[in-house]
């Protein structure tokens, strides 16, 4: 059963599994000091109503989250809330927002938090699985904080797709699926506000040994085998 955020932290996996997570090179020097459980706000409405189980999942634009992101849904039973496409489904309902997240998206610029946490929040709370893969968030300390202050969790586990920007840059150019954002100074851009924010919100995750680095370069199965292992140790201590 999956249990409360509260009680659960990377000190939930055995150490056989965490020897076996660091020979697949599934994460860093500096994620493998495992820290004991976090204390839980439990604030949220969420919390309270919730068995919650939280990964966040982090990298630059086109670094392979939401393609990893569905073969994780497909073989551990996530729910996947992209924070990119929650704000791309609020422009499409011409919400009173809309028109400013539109020209943020057009620029790469990150939405004020408390309009992106508050999607998230309405996805998180829409759903009765306890499970989720939030996509592309945190950008930034403001969206962490956020986060924390508004839903009253921290993630259990955080997921960083290392990806050289050359590669992003090619797959970007390359997704051809009509995003506003998909052309090359948008990319430029947004690989801008990438490098500058969010070195701090890895390293803060790294200092409480939630971060899990994974290798963005080679084929989608090839990296889905680098995910894989993590999840498979949170099953396994259920
Ligand atoms: N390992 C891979 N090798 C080559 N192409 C890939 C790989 N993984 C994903 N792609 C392709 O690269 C493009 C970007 O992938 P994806 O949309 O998953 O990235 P993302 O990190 O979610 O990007 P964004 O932050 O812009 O939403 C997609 O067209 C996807 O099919
Ligand atoms: N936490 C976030 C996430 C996204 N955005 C904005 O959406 C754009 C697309 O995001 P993807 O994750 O789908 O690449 C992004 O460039 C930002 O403009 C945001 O503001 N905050
Ligand atoms: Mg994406």
């Amino acid at each position: 059963m999956w249990r409360r955020a509260a009680s659960l932290s990377s000190s939930i996996f055995s150490s056989s599994s965490r020897r076996a997570l660091r020979d697949r090179g599934a994460y860093s020097s500096k994620a493998m000091e495992f820290s004991s459980a976090e204390p839980f706000k439990g604030e949220g409405c969420l919390s309270k109503e919730k068995n919650l189980y939280i990964t966040f999942v982090l990298g630059g634009p086109g670094s392979g989250k939401g393609t990893q992101c569905a073969k994780i849904v497909e073989n551990f039973g996530y729910t996947h809330l992209s924070a990119g496409e929650l704000l791309r489904q609020e422009i499409a309902s011409n919400s009173e927002d809309g028109v400013m997240i539109l020209d943020m998206i057009k620029e790469g610029k990150i939405v004020p938090s408390e309009v992106t946490v508050k999607l998230i929040q309405k996805g998180m709370e829409s759903c009765d699985n306890g499970k989720f893969l939030i996509d592309g968030f945190p950008r930034n300390e403001e969206n962490r904080t956020a986060f924390e202050q508004i839903i009253g969790a921290e993630p259990n586990i955080v997921l960083f797709f290392d990806c050289p920007e050359e590669e992003m840059i090619k797959r970007v150019l390359n997704r051809n699926e009509g995003r506003v954002d998909d052309n090359i100074d948008t990319i430029r851009k947004r690989l801008k506000v990438f490098a500058a924010s969010h070195y701090p919100v890895i390293d803060y995750y790294s200092k409480k040994g939630k971060l899990y680095k994974i290798d963005a370069i080679g084929t989608e199965d090839e990296i889905f085998e680098r995910v894989r292992p993590v999840f498979a140790a949170c099953e396994g201590a259920q």
